[in-house]
């Protein structure tokens, strides 16, 4: 069912007549019902006798604050989307409507053309207050992922029933800890208030902040996943808020940047704390004035975006450090949302574990998905993981390559990064067998001591994909010859040629089901 803009009920709240009436006309003419009020009070009566899409109200008012009324919203559990408009200058209150459930805020003077924006956003309606350009044409380098399709415009649409996020889905676990990120999750996703997510690296802070974005109202618009530490400092101006053709050598033509890309939808900044000083300047200013200035460029565009942003820093001390600018995590740190390290959440370890696995099997295109052995489960569980489920996946994937992908036993984890963790005194039958797998047989000839590897899983990584590919092409590209070579079965073949991504013929690898016999 789609809806006309009278379909949009709203109720503006203001003291002053004059600003009543600029705010009743500007959303008439954009097709709204509107209707007005003077006072908290008088609000009230209004809202007892019907319910509005929004209340618009100003933050101060003669018999109260906008919110007494936000928070008179909330105990009532109403529905009504709030926006709240405060005086210039004072984060203090615009921080204070957000925490208090408020879907956005204005400062004063208002900007009608924002003011139009933010309504049509907290409506669901289209956001786009510029001509936006399509994400793709993002340069992908720099750990930018673009989430989105080119964004559609929806004027007639009503606001999207949320769909079932997939992010939210992938996270596994029932922890208290983690029920409480989920609820935490689906309470924020309402509003535009900035989420600041913490947490250790590899706990799956993207996953939540992706989660945020598909469970909100802005689903449907981009997501845009930014990792700022693996951004060079001299180009972090232009690839946040894009370019102008000639701006500098080699800017060839227009460029969008970061917040280009996710007008409407929600910019995601990974590892915040790296942000060099300056930038943190730059981007404060965004933030305040909702519009960005592409370098090079003469006007600014105005740009409607949330913002997520995660860290595995503490901020706090970043800021006692002048590390980190305290006005902008004032700014950011809205809400925050602590994901807890996997070693405090141990009981989740069973449900990441199956649904990773499942995971691996649909890629490599092999089912059903191999199980951990009671005691291959109990050997994980003593186990720190500094790496959290990023380290987890890993592991797994090597153990799933090791096992051939049946059952997964103690001696396919992998002696080395497990027994870092074994206290000494240690000696069950799990590790027992650890310690009596065989040992790798040793070269012939040793070659001369080389430097040792700065990351150990890469460069066994690179070996494992040399052998592969010398195997492959030495049987004609046939896996099951190739991997009976090496002492593999086809499947355990098939695991490990999708983990490293090697492809036979260019082609990568495909479902088990949907491919003949190897040939
Ligand atoms: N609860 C969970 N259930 C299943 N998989 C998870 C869970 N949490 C995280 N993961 C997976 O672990 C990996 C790491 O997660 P993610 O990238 O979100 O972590 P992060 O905290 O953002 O990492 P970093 O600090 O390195 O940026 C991802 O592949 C993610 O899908």
């Amino acid at each position: 069912m789609t809806s006309s803009p009278s379909h949009f009920s709203l109720l503006v709240v203001d003291d002053e007549p004059d600003l009543r009436t600029l705010y009743e006309l500007t959303l008439l003419r954009e097709g709204y019902d509107v209707e007005t009020a003077g006072t908290v009070e008088d609000a009230w009566l209004h809202l007892k006798d019907r319910t509005y899409s929004a209340v618009i109200t100003d933050m101060r008012l003669p018999d109260g604050t906008g919110l007494d009324l936000l928070r008179r919203l909330e105990e009532a559990g109403r529905r009504e989307k709030a926006i709240v408009i405060t005086a210039y200058g004072s984060a203090e209150n615009a921080v204070e409507a957000l925490k208090a459930g408020a879907y956005d805020y204005l400062t004063k003077p208002v900007d009608l053309k924002q003011f139009r924006a933010v309504v049509a956003s907290a409506l669901g309606r289209s956001p786009a207050a510029s001509p936006t350009v399509v994400p793709s044409s993002l340069p992908s380098s720099h750990g930018a992922a673009s989430g989105g399709e080119p964004r559609a415009v929806a004027l007639e649409a009503a606001p999207p029933a949320p769909p079932a996020s997939q992010a939210m889905n992938r996270m596994a676990g029932q922890s208290a800890a983690m029920q409480q990120v989920r609820a935490l999750v689906d309470k924020v996703a309402r509003s535009m208030a900035p989420v600041l997510v913490s947490g250790e690296s590899g706990t799956g802070k993207e996953l939540v902040a992706r989660s945020i974005h598909e469970v909100s109202p802005r689903a449907a618009q981009p997501f845009i996943a930014v990792n700022c530490s693996a951004i060079p400092e001299h180009l972090l101006e232009a690839e946040f808020f894009g370019y102008r053709k000639g701006a500098f050598t080699g800017a060839a033509d227009d460029r969008e940047g970061f917040f280009q890309a996710a007008n409407g939808g929600t910019l995601f900044l990974d590892e915040i704390g790296d942000l060099p000083l300056a930038m943190q300047s730059k981007l404060l200013r965004a933030i305040q004035e909702r519009s960005v200035r592409p370098v090079g460029a003469v006007s600014e565009q105005a740009v409607n975006v949330r913002l997520l942003s995660a860290t595995h820093k503490d901020l706090g001390a970043e800021v006692q450090a002048s590390r980190f600018r305290q006005d902008l995590y004032y700014r950011l740190n809205v809400i925050q949302i602590r994901v807890p390290p996997l070693r405090e959440r141990l009981e989740d370890l069973p449900a990441i574990c199956d649904r990773v696995l499942e995971r691996i099997s649909r890629d490599a295109g092999v089912w059903p998905p191999p199980r951990l052995t009671r005691e291959a489960l109990a050997q994980l569980a003593r186990y720190s993981f500094p790496g959290n489920v990023r380290e987890l996946e890993n592991l797994l994937h090597r153990a799933v390559a090791f096992s051939g992908g049946e059952d997964i036993d103690v001696s396919d984890l992998g002696v080395l990064d497990l027994s870092l963790d074994m206290p000494d005194a240690v000696s069950s039958s799990a590790v027992a067998s650890i310690a009596a797998a065989p040992a790798a047989p040793m070269p012939a000839q040793a070659p001369a001591p080389a430097p040792l590897p700065t990351d150990l899983a890469a460069y066994l990584d690179e070996v494992e994909r040399d052998v592969l590919e010398r195997a492959l092409e030495r049987y004609r590209y046939n896996r099951t010859a190739a991997g009976a070579s090496l002492g593999l079965s086809l499947r355990q073949m098939r695991y490990r040629m999708a983990r490293l991504g090697v492809h036979v013929g260019g082609e990568p690898e495909a479902p088990e089901t949907e491919r003949g016999d190897d040939t």
